[in-house]
């Protein structure tokens, strides 16, 4: 693979042979009492709700779970579709790299090959994150019924070196209105969540830390978010990844 991923290749911690989604099998949380009941809303301490529907929780991803995402996403990275640059309509390319599994997003639109990579079918979406997507909604919402119906299809893989930024903008090539499910691990960021009309103020400009789970959904699904920046060094290594920020977001495509 050409493109290199500072301080994201050189992972070699003891979770990187266990099985994807072992871990994340599991009820997650820090406070998620009645581990493996898995009907279970689990209590998320440090819950912040910042506009109805756009709720914030702290530390929702135990370091374990985030080192096996992290291997993970650095399978998906290298292939079946490498990780890269987005090349934008009007030229230029995104400062963030991305890699998608389930569907493949171009701005703007969604396909099942990557054909502005290496047409390659994009990898599957596996069933364990759709298990863990149904935790984070029926968590974040203190809702297991609306855990129940969420079926993400698609996830966006972003990694952010120190220098990458994410402008402001809505998730809209999505068919579908059910919530964005974000998930940070790595380097600490400033996210930036703002209205549904402007990509101005007002706005609230909350830190995204390694762990944190940011769920948008209902009245705030279509605010336009961005993340102006990242705080390099701010990680702790023990999450799976010695520098750079790593953001999942599921999504619901709504396309068959
Ligand atoms: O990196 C983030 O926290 C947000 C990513 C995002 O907004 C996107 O991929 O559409
Ligand atoms: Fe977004």
């Amino acid at each position: 693979m050409s493109t290199p991923l500072p301080g994201f290749e050189d992972f070699g911690g003891p979770m990187g042979s266990a099985p994807a989604g072992e871990a994340l099998g599991e009820n997650s949380g820090a406070g998620s009492g009645g581990r493996g009941a898995a009907a279970a809303v689990g209590h998320a301490p440090g819950r912040r709700q910042l506009a109805p529907g756009a709720v914030h929780v702290p530390g929702w991803l135990t370091l374990a779970q985030q080192r096996e995402l992290v291997a993970a996403c650095r399978g998906w990275a290298r292939g079946p579709v490498p990780i890269r640059h987005t090349r934008l309509p009007r030229g230029g390319t995104m400062s963030v790299q991305t890699v998608c599994i389930g569907w493949h997003w171009q701005p703007y639109a969604y396909t099942r090959t990557a054909d502005d990579v290496n047409g390659a079918r994009v990898a599957a979406f596996p069933e364990w994150m759709v298990g863990l997507g149904r935790r984070a909604v029926a968590e974040a919402y203190e809702d297991a019924a609306a855990g129940d119906g969420y079926t993400p299809d698609t996830a966006l893989i972003n990694f952010y070196d120190g220098q990458a930024r994410l402008g402001m903008h809505q998730d809209k090539e999505e068919r579908s209105d059910a919530p964005v499910v974000s998930l940070s691990i790595g380097d600490t960021c400033v996210f930036r969540f703002g209205n549904t009309r402007t990509r101005t103020k007002p706005y609230t400009d909350v830190e995204l830390a390694s762990g944190d789970l940011f769920v948008f959904g209902g009245p705030s699904r279509f605010a336009y978010h961005g993340v102006p920046k990242v705080r390099p060094g701010s990680g702790d290594p023990a999450c799976g990844m010695a520098g750079g920020r790593l953001n999942i977001t599921m999504r619901v495509t709504g396309l068959g």
